[in-house]
């Protein structure tokens, strides 16, 4: 069976990740779950939360991204909506995705968005904790590896989605992940 193709987005809050996986879901025939870090913490205990945050939300990370891998193994395309921060709290994510991910079809997609417009969003939308945007938007993309970026200031949310079709690779491309992947191994 053909591995299920993986779109995984990487930003800040509020720079349009959600809306760009529904305008993906949208305009593509093929079926598209979409898979989100929020939905995974839900899915702890609220206790576990509370006491101890970061080593639990580590665990519900850790649970999507073998979740992207037994998705893609069963057939299914996924999106997955994320972002990986360089901190040490969340330290490994990045890694463990590369690893289980270097051999599967991703493209890794970097969703910019200028710091005014963000935070413009972040106060528009009132339910985000106002200067967690510019707190991640600082922290972020440190590993400067991806396989194409989109800008939802410059371009409409349409565009944004048309850009990714176009870049989704041929089986055997070698992706982002697979450079970081070889780059960690390295490292080793
Ligand atoms: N291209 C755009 N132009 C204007 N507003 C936008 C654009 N993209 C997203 N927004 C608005 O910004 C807000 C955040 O968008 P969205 O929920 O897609 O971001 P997100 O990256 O998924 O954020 P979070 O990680 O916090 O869930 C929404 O109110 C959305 O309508």
């Amino acid at each position: 069976m053909n591995k299920g193709q993986i779109i995984f987005l990487n930003g800040t809050s509020s720079s349009g990740k959600t809306s760009l996986t529904k305008k993906l879901q949208e305009r593509n025939t093929d079926l598209y779950f979409h898979l989100s870090l929020d939905v995974y913490e839900n899915m702890a205990p609220e206790k576990h939360l509370e006491s101890n945050y970061w080593s639990t939300l580590s665990e519900c990370a850790s649970a999507m991204h073998n979740s992207i891998k037994t998705f893609s193994d069963a057939g299914f395309n996924v999106i997955v909506d994320h972002v990986i921060l360089d901190i040490p709290e969340e330290k490994g994510w990045l890694e463990e995705c590369v690893t289980l991910l270097s051999d599967y079809p991703v493209v890794f997609v970097r969703v910019n968005c200028p710091i005014y417009e963000l935070e413009r969003r972040e106060r528009d939308r009132g339910d985000r904790d106002i200067g967690q945007a510019k707190w991640q938007f600082e922290r972020i993309h440190g590993h400067g590896t991806y396989d194409l970026e989109v800008n939802t200031f410059e371009n409409t949310i349409e565009e944004c989605a048309e850009l990714i079709m176009k870049n989704i690779l041929p089986i055997n491309n070698p992706s982002a992940f697979k450079r970081l992947y070889e780059r960690n191994k390295e490292k080793i």
